[in-house]
């Protein structure tokens, strides 16, 4: 059996190495309420997700919803001596009370990817779902900030939009495709091979989320360093392919999941802090922009009480930065127009 003292120790390391995961930034004031739902909480990324948001102090009452499997995750989950009331929802009758009063809606729901496939090859499945998960948001949590995690990112955020449209609730504060694993790769990948300390790594990631489609602007990385330009070349790639090398190395069991849930618990906390009040939240994110041409676009964004409080530029780039972001267009474009065709049929 663990001893007390090892589990002590397990969760102040997790909750070190998600230092965000705090109450840093409201000094003594009382912790708002917030409510957060976890819709696909029983799968691969669901349920270390779920996991992460129960140890999030900031979280009062967490929802975890799945076609199945969710009384034993929520049961399992519950257990846990932290701030959040539980509760499990299964089952397409159970989603609206799931949502009911939601701040945050993160979806993790949908397959995964299996080697040989592209993310763009989930779209005949997940499309479906994200359409039908998001018309139940527009009627029971309108107000929430969706975080959108299910692929293929750069048609579902734009699947999501229509659906809110149509249903007269879209409010393109609140709506973000999650791409904050591209960074958290970025920023190991330039620790390594520029040998500083990962946890003081900055790398902004723009684009979208599909292969050359992510682009990782090492250029403006902190701590600068004297990376070559085919060390460049090879970590841009690196994180590009990221997921593919998840996927191989699965070998047919999934895509990410551990990396994703953390990845997803750090930008819903970036969310509720930024609905919470805490000044200067800035994530990257794929979200309605104008930075380019293209009406969906990832890049840092400032979190507020709203959602989306400004949309950052995309600062100075190298040429061959700029070559990534002209060579990106025509792929992200074509995804977009297919998730909005897609909500429109
Ligand atoms: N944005 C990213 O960076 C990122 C990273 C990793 C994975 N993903 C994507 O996340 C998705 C989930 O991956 P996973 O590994 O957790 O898959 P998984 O198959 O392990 O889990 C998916 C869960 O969704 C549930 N589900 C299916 N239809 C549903 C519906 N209508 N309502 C609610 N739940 C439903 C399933 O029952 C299952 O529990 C995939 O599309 C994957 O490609 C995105
Ligand atoms: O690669 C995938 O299919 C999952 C996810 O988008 C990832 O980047 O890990």
């Amino acid at each position: 059996m663990m001893k007390p003292s090892m589990l002590r120790s397990i969760r102040s390391a997790v909750t070190r190495g998600t230092s965000h995961l705090s109450r840093r930034g409201y000094g003594t004031e009382p912790v708002p309420e917030r409510k957060v739902a976890v819709l696909g909480a029983a799968g691969g990324i669901g349920q270390p997700l779920s996991l992460l948001m129960k140890l999030n102090p900031l979280v009062s009452s967490l929802s975890l919803y799945d076609i199945a499997g969710t009384p034993g995750v929520a049961a399992d989950v519950s257990h846990i001596n932290t701030r959040s009331e539980v509760v499990g929802y299964q089952g397409e009758e159970q989603l609206g009370k799931a949502l009911e009063g939601a701040d945050v809606v993160i979806i993790p729901a949908g397959v995964p990817r299996k080697p040989g496939m592209t993310r763009d090859d989930l779209f005949n499945i997940n499309a479906g779902i994200v359409k039908s998960l998001c018309a139940a948001i527009a009627k029971y949590c309108p107000n929430a900030l969706v975080n959108m995690i299910s692929n293929p990112v750069n048609s579902t955020v734009p699947i999501a939009a229509e659906v809110f449209k149509k249903a007269g609730t879209y409010d393109e504060k609140r709506l973000f495709g999650v791409t904050t694993l591209d960074v958290v790769r970025a920023k190991t990948f330039y620790a390594g091979k520029a040998k500083v300390p990962v946890a003081e790594v900055n790398v902004p990631v723009v684009g979208g989320h599909a292969g050359i489609t992510i682009l990782p602007l090492f250029s403006q990385a902190t701590p600068q360093a004297n990376l070559g330009d085919d060390e460049i070349k090879a970590l841009t790639k690196r994180t590009q392919d990221g997921g593919t090398e998840v996927v191989e190395a699965k070998a047919g069991k999934g895509s990410a999941t551990l990396s994703m849930a953390y990845a997803g618990a750090l930008f819903a906390d970036a969310c509720l802090k930024g609905l919470n009040g805490v000044p200067d939240v800035v994530e990257c994110s794929f979200v309605q922009s104008t930075v380019t041409e293209l009406p969906f676009f990832a890049s840092k964004v400032r979190l507020g009480k709203n959602g989306v409080e400004e949309v950052l530029g995309l600062g100075s780039l190298s040429d061959f930065e700029k070559q990534g972001l002209e060579g990106l267009k025509a792929e992200l474009k074509s995804s977009i127009e297919k998730g909005i065709k897609f909500a429109n049929q």
